[in-house]
């Protein structure tokens, strides 16, 4: 199934071949800090990535993403709001074709230019694929991108755009450690989820850092150079490949700080 960002087969049409698109707990959603309700439960997040296990860089057609070998507990997520272990798989993110708008999460209804999340699998089941069918089986981590300073370790990232700029192409990608894409406080909202795009499933437990990285309009605008068209098709820039927030339906969401 094609599904896309665009009117005729963008988020308000996922439904139609994905029914759980109006499940109970469905991402992204707006944040209310107001509304979220401080945990002294919640552990700080333990985050031990080795830059080693970096693979290659892919332009999906949807986003690009940074792939991880995941056959060892060598970049993994514990702690905070989860139990065991959970294991980097990707990293990925959503932009807006503008600097008012990107991020899939929204915080008080503000939206950031771009919002990257780092893809986690619970190592209680054999892999990733059999993980995102279980309510417990993955876990994201959301990271705000504000406009600011220029952010040289997202130009790493960046200077690999050249060669995946149309859908389908793939560069490898070595040694890069995500770490440096996290902000320095590690403060958190938590709530139970899903995927964002297609097959949307209610998998996920969120956890989205309070504190932005920087991002300048330079590099926003490298985001945009991409293309969800394949080469030899006519050309459509990667922009505004963003889910819009949908109901909280009733769920908690709790705050690792006061
Ligand atoms: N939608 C997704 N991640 S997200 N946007 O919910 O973090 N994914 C789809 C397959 C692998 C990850
Ligand atoms: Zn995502």
């Amino acid at each position: 199934m094609s599904w896309r960002y665009a009117d005729n087969n963008g988020p308000a049409k996922w439904v139609e071949n994905f029914p759980i698109a109006d499940g109970p707990r469905q991402s992204p959603i707006d944040i209310v800090p107001g509304e979220a309700s401080y945990d002294a439960g919640l552990k700080p997040l333990s985050l031990k990535y080795d830059p080693s296990t970096c693979l290659d860089i892919l332009n999906n057609g949807h986003s690009f993403q940074v792939t991880f070998v995941d056959d060892g507990d060598n970049s993994t997520l514990t702690n905070g709001p989860i139990s065991g272990t959970y294991r980097l798989k990707q990293f990925h993110f959503h932009w807006g074709g503008s600097d008012d708008r990107g991020s899939e999460h929204t915080v008080a209804g503000t939206k950031y230019p771009a919002e990257l999340h780092l893809v986690h699998w619970n190592t209680k089941y054999p892999n990733f694929g059999d993980a995102a069918s279980k309510s417990d089986g993955l876990a994201v981590v959301g990271v705000f991108l504000k406009i600011g300073a220029d952010n040289p370790n997202l130009q790493k990232v960046l200077d690999a755009f050249d060669s995946i700029k149309a859908k389908g192409k793939q560069t490898t990608f070595p040694n890069f450690d995500p770490t440096s894409l996290l902000p320095g406080s590690l403060d958190y909202w938590t709530y139970d989820g899903s995927l964002t795009t297609p097959p949307l499933l209610e998998s996920v437990t969120w956890i989205v850092c309070k504190e932005p990285i920087s991002v300048s309009p330079a590099q926003m605008a490298k985001f945009r150079s991409l293309l969800f068209s394949a080469e030899g098709e006519p050309e459509c820039c990667m922009v505004d490949n963003y889910r819009p927030p949908q109901p909280l339906k009733g769920r908690p969401v709790r705050a690792s700080f006061k």
